[in-house]
């Protein structure tokens, strides 16, 4: 049997920011080649330090405590820092949450997806430009040359998404983070912007680890899916699974709660307080601390 990709085992860490809190509680999942694991849950549920940590970029006032992340076989947490940049941006990228601020102000496009392919993929200028041209294509944007030619800021939101996107896959990663990246985007976009990712993914085979707190978005494109509460694993499985059968108490009001991605007008059922109060006890965690 072939290894997976990714392989997170009993992760901890603590927040030096909160006191010394826990915000990761042994946290294991793996990740199988082109595989899409939605990473579900509340703000502060702890998807972020996750994805940094897979990013290595997590600030100093997080310390992982225990536990390991293999990406083929190599452990992330304690590679140096030159071994790290040699991985990020070239195996593991990043699709951002927004686009306003994601991409440099003051450089053309071009200049933007085409360092990547320069410095770390030895591309002459004219390659790189060409597929900066197929990248922009794959993405759908309409006259590639102008948009080559154009700064951010003569963009819109979903262009620059588009953009982004393109970025993340220019280097041909094994794994994509995509951070919550259609929370700044208006509903049809985030529809199209969503599409779009899942037809990369797959065209290139890359595994995808998308971070977000709604159901509806991990109902659309993830294979699988880790629902995460103050930093434990409450459920995972194959999304149709957890979504048709929730197992936990959690789960189940959630997916009761909606809103739906495919019914944006369907009405939001809160999670009972007394579900809340299960999960503290469970997780050993004070009534406060929510
Ligand atoms: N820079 C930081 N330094 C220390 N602790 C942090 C830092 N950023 C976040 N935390 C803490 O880590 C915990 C988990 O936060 P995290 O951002 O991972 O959650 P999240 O699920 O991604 O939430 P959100 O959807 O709001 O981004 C929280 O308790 C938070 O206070």
């Amino acid at each position: 049997m072939t290894s997976p990709l990714l392989s997170i085992a009993g992760l901890s860490a603590v927040s030096d920011r909160d006191g010394g809190a826990l915000i990761l509680r042994d946290v294991s999942l793996t990740l199988e080649r082109g595989e899409v694991r939605g990473l579900v849950g509340e703000s502060g549920a702890g998807k972020s330090t996750i994805a940094k940590a897979l990013l290595g970029i997590l600030p100093r006032s997080v310390r992982i405590t225990t536990g390991s992340i293999l990406f083929e076989n190599r452990g992330l947490l304690t590679l140096s820092a030159r071994e790290l940049r040699g991985i990020m941006g070239s195996e593991i990228s990043l699709i951002p949450q927004d686009p306003q601020t994601a991409l440099n102000p003051g450089r053309r496009i071009e200049a933007q997806l085409t360092d990547g392919l320069r410095l770390k993929r030895g591309m002459s200028s004219r390659d790189a430009r060409q597929r900066a041209l197929k990248l922009l294509d794959e993405v759908h944007i309409h006259n590639p040359e102008r948009v080559l030619r154009a700064y951010p800021h003569e963009l819109s939101g979903g262009m620059r998404q588009r953009i982004l996107i393109a970025a993340a896959f220019a280097l041909e990663p094994k794994l994509v983070v995509a951070d919550e990246p259609t929370t700044a985007l208006d509903v049809t976009v985030q529809k199209q912007i969503l599409r779009l990712i899942r037809g990369l993914q797959e065209a290139h085979g890359t595994a995808v680890i998308f971070v977000t707190h709604d159901l509806g978005v991990v109902a659309q494109i993830c294979d699988s899916v880790t629902l995460l509460y103050a930093g434990k694993v409450i459920e995972e499985g194959r999304t149709s699974d957890v979504l048709a059968h929730p197992q936990h108490i959690y789960t189940k009001s959630l997916v009761a709660a909606g809103p739906r991605y495919d019914r944006p007008d369907a009405g939001l059922t809160p999670v009972p307080q007394a579900v809340f109060d299960q999960l503290r006890r469970e997780i050993g965690i004070a009534k406060e601390s929510r």
